[in-house]
């Protein structure tokens, strides 16, 4: 590729809008392991999965159960759309735990908590408080229990209620509440419907961020029919004016179907098409074993959404291995929205089964619009300004996370890229002892990022390191650049995998 078309890219590459972002990451909440067992079962979907999202705009998002927890003015519109949408609104003692994650600065602002109404639709409490507004898709119809009890998989909780909760980051300020309440007013009890606007530029563009694991045969054709049939099917867009009061959906329908196939083609792509189900994660190096550090993911047994048992990384553990796959494809997700045209990074940190933190590599907030240039690699003078400015995923991550103590033996950081040796020292630093990412092994230009660090720490004992691989059936559909890659990393990988790949190679 010629120099000229490269910088254009720079220039111009199109990035996914922060409401599309935030759309896709709710559906794919949905998708996720830790959820869609208890999903299915009413019982059990207490269970369900707590997620953040944080960055400059947005402040961390948590849903508890059926329970909203939130900060809200004593006669504010968040307080009356509670009470518009039956929700028994529930005063928190300011004193008690809640406190611990609502900081309450302001006394005209109180803690509350909001049952959802359930006799309307046992339905409406959902498992990841990721979107704004309501999406315009839903579900496979779940009127029944039995229905509700039908395989997993196709009996997911209606996502065109996606609750935006806040709780509190550890450090609020004035700011902080006022964007909670304007999340609040643009959230599912403002009654509003988002219809994302993926461009099909985002769409195709994708490909330039994407993971150097990734096919260049995509293999998302499947996921994309499977993903249209549970959220976009004929019987679900044959009730949407009624159950979203929506009556202007049968004149902009042909416009919305092609909206929602753009959004779940660019889920399908950058989530299986880049991460497809032949990745596989592997432990690496010899723990040192007078090491006190990292302790060892030997849980091999434990069972997957059972919100007391933490899923402690363990590549022995097909539930863990979905997870992480899971996982690693949100941070594909989340390395989409980076300000670098050229390298995004996504990185999520899960504790408790409990995302934490989700953010990707880019400029810091307030950057000047100029100020920092979204270079490429052949971008001369800028090149400089890309790597002393960008925050990376990790530190985004680590700085943004919604929780302080993140060391806990389940803590795990996923990230879509090698964390580099600017990136470990903190990671090390905020406790957390598990990293996931995929194995890049490529020979760099030495005066951009090193990535010596990681391995090093891995081997002490520091930290548990987990990389993600292609099966070695899987890498003859890899780009060229990528088979270099694993070809690189089965040579150099640790205990034993190469033998492990080599064996199969030969089958
Ligand atoms: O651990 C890491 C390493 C790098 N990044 C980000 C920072 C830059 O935006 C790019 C650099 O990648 P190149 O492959 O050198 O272009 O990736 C990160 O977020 N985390």
């Amino acid at each position: 590729m010629n120099q000229t078309r490269t910088r254009s890219f720079a220039n111009f590459v199109n990035t996914i809008t922060k409401t599309d972002l935030y759309s896709c990451l709710a559906l794919w909440m949905e998708e996720s392991p830790l959820a869609t067992t208890s999903v299915c079962d009413f019982e059990s979907s207490r269970s369900s999965v707590t997620c953040c999202i944080n960055d400059q705009d947005v402040k961390p998002i948590i849903n508890e159960d059926d329970t909203w927890c939130g900060v809200a003015q004593e006669n504010g519109p968040l307080r009356k759309k509670l009470r518009r949408n039956n929700c028994t609104i529930e005063e928190k003692d300011k004193s008690k735990e809640f406190v611990d994650h609502t900081t309450l600065h302001d006394e005209t602002k109180s803690a509350v908590s909001c049952h959802l109404d359930n006799s309307t639709s046992t339905r409406r409490q959902v498992k990841a408080g990721y979107c704004e507004e309501h999406l315009a898709i839903n579900c496979t119809e779940a009127n029944g229990v039995d229905e509700e009890k039908q395989t997993s998989k196709s009996c997911s909780s209606k996502l065109n209620k996606i609750g935006v909760v806040m709780v509190d980051s550890q450090n609020p300020d004035e700011d902080d509440l006022e964007k909670v309440e304007k999340l609040y007013r643009m959230s599912e009890i403002g009654q509003s419907i988002y219809v994302p606007n993926i461009q099909k530029t985002v769409l195709s563009e994708s490909e330039i961020k994407r993971s150097p694991y990734a096919p260049t045969k995509l293999s998302h054709t499947s996921i994309l029919l499977t993903l249209l049939d549970r959220y976009w099917s004929e019987q679900w867009k044959s009730r949407i004016v009624k159950e979203l009061n929506w009556p202007e959906f049968i004149d902009c329908k042909h416009q919305v179907d092609h909206s929602i196939h753009i959004m779940l083609e660019w889920i399908a792509r950058v989530t299986f098409g880049d991460l497809p189900d032949s990745v596989n994660f592997y432990e690496c190096g010899e723990r040192n074993p007078n090491s006190n550090g990292a302790s060892s993911g030997s849980s091999r047994d434990i069972v997957a959404n059972h919100e007391a048992t933490p899923i402690i990384p363990d590549p022995y553990n097909p539930h863990w291995q979905e997870l992480a796959r899971h996982m690693s494809r949100m941070a594909n997700i989340l390395a989409q929205r980076s300000n670098d045209p050229k390298r995004g990074v996504g990185a999520i940190i899960l504790q408790r089964n409990q995302v934490v933190s989700a953010c990707w590599n880019g400029y810091p907030p307030k950057a000047g619009y100029g100020d920092f240039p979204r270079a490429s690699h052949i971008d001369g003078p800028s090149l400089a300004k890309k790597y002393a400015f960008s925050i990376h995923a990790e530190q985004a991550a680590i700085l943004g996370r919604n929780v302080r103590d993140v060391s806990e033996d389940s803590s795990t950081l996923f990230v879509s890229k090698t964390p580099c040796d600017e990136c470990v020292p903190l990671i090390l630093k905020a406790g957390i002892k598990n990293a996931v990412f995929p194995r890049d092994d490529r020979q760099r230009d030495p005066a951009c990022l090193r990535y010596a660090l990681i391995q090093r720490s891995i081997a002490l004992g520091q930290l548990n390191g987990f990389e993600s691989r292609l099966s070695i059936a899987a890498q003859k559909d890899c780009q060229p650049e990528a088979t270099a890659v694993l070809r690189a990393s089965s040579q150099l990988c640790f205990n034993g995998v190469a033998k492990e790949l080599a064996t199969d190679a030969t089958k």
